[in-house]
């Protein structure tokens, strides 16, 4: 049996259209409703049929939901909940798929008083973003962590964790400050790194710049993929996750400062331990299949 038949999707971008596909592919007698605050995103998912039914307003797009996913950036998450709270039956679960998890279940609580909550957030993603930008397979084999504020109903969480699985992901279950402290070293400083380097390259002077693009391989190009991810989201990111990362942030610049010591006083034992152990930190997550590079986990566009 599925766990809900009546699914709305509000943010019809990378992750919303990647979630109405994957129930399109995986669950297709669910009805799908879908809104999206710019009018244009809502007519490029009429005419590439994301959903059933797209709407031109929040409130309409929930009115006979039992599940509403929220697939906004997270600093518009409080904001599009209260939008939709006047027309939200009383039986609908809301769930999300922000990056940061704190801070929405603030902003949802605080808009939403009575309704059950489920929060989650599906570890996948690329830097494009928009409505033609998603897959339906972009889940498959990825880990989806759900946060429920304490007191959850565990019949909810588990529709959703059951939703997800549905969807291919794999479910974990964390209190959402651990995940955000979690996300803000494995996601969110190694974006803040990869924005830092390109834009230091983009800053160098004429000649140079036009060289980086030129020779521009293997690791400054990986850096520049990153960098390219979507720049709303990610302003969100780092101000609805501010203090993690900023911590995050502090241990990195000294172990930085210790490597810039290393380099400069030549130890090169120091070095080459380091080297050694980071290694060995790719190699477990190779084997233990994490790995994008090589196995598919729902990239190629099938
Ligand atoms: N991109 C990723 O890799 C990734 C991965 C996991 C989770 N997330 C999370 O998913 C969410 C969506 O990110 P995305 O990558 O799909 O971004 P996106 O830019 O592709 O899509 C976001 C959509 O939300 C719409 N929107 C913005 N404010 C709105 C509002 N108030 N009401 C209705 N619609 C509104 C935008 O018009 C846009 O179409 C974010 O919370 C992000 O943190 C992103
Ligand atoms: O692969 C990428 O392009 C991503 O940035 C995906 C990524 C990540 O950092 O792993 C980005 C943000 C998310 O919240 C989840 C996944």
């Amino acid at each position: 049996m599925l766990p809900f038949a009546r699914v709305t999707v509000i943010g019809l971008g990378l992750i919303g259209s990647s979630v109405t596909r994957a129930v399109r592919a995986r669950m297709p007698t669910v009805r799908l409703t879908g809104y999206d605050a710019d009018p244009s995103v809502r007519d490029t998912a009429r005419a590439i049929e994301l959903c059933d039914d797209v709407t031109d307003t929040a409130g309409a797009s929930v009115i006979d939901a039992d599940l509403v996913v929220l697939c906004v950036p997270v600093g518009a998450m409080g904001a599009v909940a209260a939008e939709l709270a006047a027309d939200l039956p009383a039986d609908a679960i809301v769930t999300d798929v922000g990056s940061c998890k704190a801070s929405v279940v603030e902003a949802l609580q605080a808009a939403l008083p009575g309704t059950t909550i489920v929060p989650a957030h599906p570890v996948a993603g690329t830097e494009q973003s928009g409505p033609e930008a998603g897959f339906a397979t972009l889940f498959n084999h990825r880990w989806c962590i759900l946060t429920p504020p304490e007191g959850t109903d565990p019949v909810a969480i588990e529709r959703v964790a059951s939703f997800w699985r549905n969807l291919g992901a794999e479910i974990e279950t964390m209190a959402p400050e651990h995940h955000d402290r979690v996300l803000a070293v494995t996601s969110h400083l190694p974006h803040l790194i990869a924005y830092t380097i390109v834009g230091t390259a983009s800053d160098l002077e004429e000649v140079t710049r036009s060289e980086v693009i030129k020779y521009s391989a293997g690791g400054f190009r990986d850096f520049t993929r990153i960098a390219a991810s979507d720049p709303t989201m990610w302003r969100d990111v780092f101000l609805s996750n501010r203090e993690a990362v900023l911590d995050m942030l502090q241990r990195f610049s000294e172990d930085l400062s210790a490597l810039q010591r290393a380099i400069r006083w030549g130890k090169g034992d120091e070095l080459f331990e380091l080297f050694e152990r980071t290694r060995a930190v790719r190699r477990s997550i190779v084997e233990e299949g994490q790995d994008d590079a090589a196995p598919d986990f729902g990239r190629s566009h099938e």
